[in-house]
């Protein structure tokens, strides 16, 4: 399960690079935060010490994973008593139930712009993060799922995950190989979803000032 939480939580970082490869404004401003956060000295690299204030970052990431949750239907559960009415349904005990997370994601009725990639609706104007969190207590963003038996790794997860996405965009910028237009955002349905093709991305040093500024 280990290996398949890292897995999955590199699956975040493919889908969370390709939505920034299609929507340039925000890759920028996500840059712009990263590259002006003041690292210290005899250190080039972003680590965790330094994510506090990345309130853009974590947005971009809250919002990839509810567009694109890794585990769609989170594990089956079962239903270890009658529920006499859940939206007009009875489901008795001992019941399989699946949870779509996806759909859920993508509801227009819980979200604006809903199929839209937009981290900033996760930015208050105060510059914070906005309330709704994937913490398990706001039904309508479940990547982790909820309750007793939710991700034990989330936390491990989205740390690793602000890492590596911050890393990657404040050292190198990002270009689409010669003669591809645009990411190709097909994905593979299981039990786990991840992406069709492999996203091929170029990278470029833009100049090594930010890397030695505290030098
Ligand atoms: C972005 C990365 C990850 C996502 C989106 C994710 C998502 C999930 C989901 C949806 C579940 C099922 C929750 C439910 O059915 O209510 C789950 C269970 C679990 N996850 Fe993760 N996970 C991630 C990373 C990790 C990592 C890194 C680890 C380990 C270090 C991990 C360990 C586990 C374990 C052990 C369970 C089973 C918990 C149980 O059944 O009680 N996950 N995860």
């Amino acid at each position: 399960m280990f290996a398949a939480g890292t897995d999955t939580a590199y699956l975040v970082l493919e889908f969370a690079m390709a939505e920034l490869m299609l929507h340039p404004e925000a890759m920028a401003k996500l840059q712009h935060e990263v590259r002006s956060s003041s690292i210290p000295k005899g250190r080039n690299a972003i680590n965790e010490d330094d994510l506090a204030g990345m309130t853009y970052l974590k947005a971009v990431i809250k919002e990839t994973l509810r567009l694109h949750p890794p585990s769609p239907l989170l594990l089956p559960h079962l239903s270890s008593e009658d529920c006499d009415d859940v939206e007009g349904f009875r489901v008795p005990a001992g019941t399989t139930v699946l949870v779509n997370v996806w759909a859920i994601g993508r509801d227009p009725e819980l979200w604006d712009a809903a199929e839209e990639f937009v981290p900033k609706r996760f930015v208050r104007n105060n510059g914070e993060n906005e309330g709704v969190d994937f913490r398990g207590k706001d039904f309508q963003l479940l990547p982790f799922g909820s309750g007793r038996r939710m991700c034990p790794g989330m936390n491990f997860a989205t740390a690793t995950i602000e890492i590596m996405l911050a890393n990657l965009v404040y050292h190198f910028d990002w270009d689409l190989p010669e003669g591809v237009e645009k990411v190709d955002m097909a994905e593979v349905p299981g039990l786990t979803v991840g992406r069709k093709e492999k996203l091929l991305l170029i990278p470029t040093a833009p100049g090594i000032d930010h890397l030695l500024k505290g030098y």
